[in-house]
């Protein structure tokens, strides 16, 4: 198997650890796999150095000192792997052989970093490359980075490029857990999540994989991700699942949207609960939901609008910090998700200026960690998906 192993910061936060990487490196190539190594800064590095910075520098003076976190852990992992008698090369910026190259607009140059890519593939039957992630090469030939988290994005992206079987993320906990393992108690492995899964938690604060990396997985590449104490690199830990997708989707069916309001919702605790439980108990499901300061707005299908606007309107009756319901229909939501959204400032604005322009009223926006959706009136639908279709 060809393999991309990506240690986190983590995983080589001491000399123990290094060495334990380097034993999990030498025992996957002892077993006939090709391993290219992607090495982050030893523990806080990253973040020491850029606390350090307390006078004025240029990003490209930011850049050249913040480098030298990875520079330093591939030396180390290179040295380590020597000295296990495996045959390894550190590879950083300025390198002949170094593969990653940025624009002039600081994006990653695909085709070029490909092209390098594919020369240091010729390389991995006789060496294990160690490889600083987060690094980049501008056209000038200075360091530059690719944002914090920047070493799963190099690991994935080069897993593509070199037509890797596998990209295996080195971490400190033992996947994706069902919750923060530093957190909370009884975190257990989740075993498999997919990409949009990941890529909402990873957005929200579980950086197990940066969410930017994500957008690099292909189906045909396999990520994992594993603890740095299992010690095999090859087996264990949460596989992560499909393909990142941009998706433009208008559901075929009406809803109805119900309002419920009253003064003292945000007051109360289990209001919420209670009306999405009432229309949970009889089988309806909520598509969308959105607050508002005195009002909570559920999106129920179309044909449930009858059921559910009598359903509330008992829990108008039973609860005081509710006043009244109220429904209108027929509806219709666009979905999207994928591409910059969660990353490029004033996305928003881009998507709903055409609304504005073409006077369609947006009943409501909702949006998550990586999409977005509209709500619009139901004989507004065709126009409204031409005009986000024509913005992705
Ligand atoms: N649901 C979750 N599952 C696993 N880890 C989580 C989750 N939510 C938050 N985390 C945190 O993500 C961290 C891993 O990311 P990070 O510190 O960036 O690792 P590395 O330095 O190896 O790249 C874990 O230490 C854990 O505290
Ligand atoms: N060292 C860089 C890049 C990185 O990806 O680190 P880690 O793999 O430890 O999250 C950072 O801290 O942003």
């Amino acid at each position: 198997m060809r393999v991309v192993a990506k240690f986190g910061g983590t995983s080589l936060g001491s000399g123990d650890r290094i060495a334990r990487a380097a034993d999990s490196i030498e025992a996957a190539v002892a077993n006939g796999h090709e391993i290219a190594v992607v090495a982050s800064a030893m523990g806080s590095t990253t973040d020491d150095l850029i606390d350090d910075i307390t006078f004025e520098a240029s990003d490209a003076d930011r850049a050249e000192i913040v480098s030298m976190g990875e520079r330093t852990s591939v030396r180390m992992v290179k040295a380590a792997l020597t000295a296990r008698g495996v045959d390894a090369t550190f590879v950083e910026p300025g390198d002949p052989e170094w593969p990653v190259v940025t624009d002039e607009y600081g994006e990653v140059d695909v085709s070029a970093t490909r092209e390098r890519t594919e020369a240091l593939v010729s390389t991995l039957d006789e060496t294990v490359p160690v490889i600083t992630g987060f690094l980049a090469e501008g056209p000038d030939g200075a360091v530059s980075t690719l944002g914090r988290g920047g070493s799963d994005t190099t690991a994935v992206m080069l897993g593509s490029y070199m037509d890797a079987d596998e990209v295996v993320i080195v971490t400190d906990v033992e996947g994706v857990m069902t919750g923060d393992p530093h957190a909370v108690e009884g975190a257990r492995n989740v075993g498999e999540i997919s990409v949009d899964e990941l890529r909402n938690l990873s957005f929200r604060g579980a950086e197990v994989v940066a969410p930017s990396a994500l957008s690099y997985k292909d189906e045909a590449l396999d990520v994992r991700v594993v603890h740095y104490q299992h010690g095999d690199l090859l087996t264990g830990g949460t596989t992560i699942e499909g393909t990142f997708e941009n998706l433009i989707d208008l559901r075929e069916r009406p809803l109805a949207c119900l309002t419920v309001a009253g003064r003292s919702i945000r007051n109360e605790s289990g209001v919420f609960q209670s009306l999405a439980g009432a229309l949970g108990d009889a089988g309806i499901n909520i598509d969308v939901a959105a607050s508002g300061l005195d009002s909570i707005t559920l999106y129920v299908d179309a044909e449930e609008a009858g059921r559910a606007e009598n359903i509330l309107h008992q829990q108008v009756i039973e609860r005081p910090e509710v006043a009244s319901v109220t429904v209108d229909e027929p509806l219709a939501i666009i979905r999207l998700t994928g591409g910059e959204l969660p990353t490029q400032p004033g996305v928003i604005h881009e998507i709903v200026d055409p609304f504005a322009e073409e006077r369609i009223q947006i009943h409501d926006l909702v949006t998550s960690a990586t999409s977005v959706a509209i709500v619009v009136a139901w004989s507004d639908r065709e126009r409204s998906l031409e005009l986000v279709q024509d913005l992705f």
